[in-house]
């Protein structure tokens, strides 16, 4: 069995200058096609679980489908992350269900909306940190609120994102912040605000170094460069995919993503992981649009559902040779278990290094 931590998996990035894209998972479909795409390529993978994930799929069904994935591919060195996490709760129920990953953010309330006190992301991401880490588990933290810098906005979302207009302040990662916050948290990856957001309306433009601040990206880096970074809301909105959703009777209006060569750039700087979820949502829905208008007599779900791995399944594979993780699986060697992670932690060895 080949369950990874996403501790494991990022000092492995890092060490050799590579980023891994975390994909989405709600169904079986997304898996084959993540999973077929990291086997074609070698790459490692990250699947994760959103609270909408969990809602759709029922958790049971979710962990299974991930440990199907496990199985089908015993050499591919897999993470099991809970995205987003609202509540020390939410992530407690992770780990007991075999999570080897958790986000706890704490950059807004238990509500999933109302942006959060700096005091209070530092509390709960502790405490997280502290049971997480016994049982050998990772953490990723959040700061600052993931938004638009065009509108002051989150994007859209299902349950989780900041109500409201937020200004730069908030919108944007500090960086001795987040020194800060690392050294009082001790998460091993740390999810940064600089412009992203969830969904597929992130930008009404080619993105700007003004609205997507890759150089926030560097300065967050030069503060703290033995710290893991993670880019939230990265969808590239591809263009085709777009294109085809519209011809295909779809109504999708004019929408910018965050373009692969400026999350290259953000790799080089730092970024182990790469939140990507509409992407996939896109290429399956381009897919069966376009299936079902093209074989009017078909009926089997089977068909058109396979289109939709196909697509997503290309999409993976672009990701993963782009990001420089395609190659990697195989030189990961020996894949840490829990319990030999839980006893790192209790020795130091993983403590972050912030000076
Ligand atoms: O960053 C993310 C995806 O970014 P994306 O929209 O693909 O640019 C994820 O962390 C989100 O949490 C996820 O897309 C939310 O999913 P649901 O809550 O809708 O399941």
């Amino acid at each position: 069995m080949a369950l990874i931590t996403l501790r494991q998996l990022l000092d492995h990035a890092a060490e050799h200058g590579y980023g891994l894209p975390a994909f989405n998972v709600n169904n079986m479909e997304q898996i084959h096609a993540i999973m077929q795409a990291a086997d074609a390529v070698d790459s490692p993978v990250i699947l994760q679980g959103s609270a909408g994930a969990r809602s759709y799929a029922g958790e049971p069904f979710l962990r299974h489908l991930i440990a199907a994935a496990i199985e089908m591919y015993p050499h591919i060195p897999i993470c099991m992350h809970q995205d987003h996490g609202a509540s020390p709760g939410v992530c407690m129920r992770s780990i007991q269900s075999g999570f080897s990953s958790v986000m706890m953010d704490g950059s807004l309330l238990e509500d999933g909306k109302t942006p959060a006190s700096y005091e209070y992301n530092v509390r709960v991401t502790r405490q997280v940190a502290d049971i997480a880490h016994a049982c050998g588990v990772s953490v990723e933290g959040e700061l600052g609120c993931l938004g638009s810098l065009e509108t002051g906005k989150a994007g859209e979302e299902d349950g989780h994102g900041a109500e409201g207009e937020l200004d730069h302040s908030m919108l944007l990662t500090d960086p001795d912040e987040a020194a800060d916050f690392v050294q009082k948290t001790q998460v091993d990856a740390l999810a940064i605000a600089i412009g992203t957001s969830h969904g597929a309306y992130k930008f009404t433009q080619k993105p700007t170094g003004k609205v997507l601040r890759i150089d926030r990206v560097k300065e967050i880096h030069a503060r703290i460069p033995n710290v893991h970074l993670v880019m939230h809301g990265s969808s590239s909105v591809p263009e085709d995919w777009l294109a085809i959703i519209n011809s295909y009777g779809g109504d999708m209006g004019t929408t910018y993503g965050v373009p692969v060569e400026e999350i290259v750039e953000g790799i080089k700087h730092g970024v182990r992981k790469v939140n990507i979820d509409t992407d996939l949502r896109m290429a399956a829905t381009g897919a069966i649009r376009k299936h079902l208008a093209e074989d009017r007599k078909n009926f089997d779900p089977r068909k058109f559902l396979k289109e939709a791995t196909k697509a997503m399944s290309g999409i993976c594979k672009a990701r993963y040779e782009a990001f420089g993780s395609a190659g990697m699986a195989s030189k990961i060697g020996k894949v840490y278990s829990l319990e030999q992670m839980a006893k790192r932690y209790e020795k130091g060895e993983l403590a972050p290094r912030v000076s």
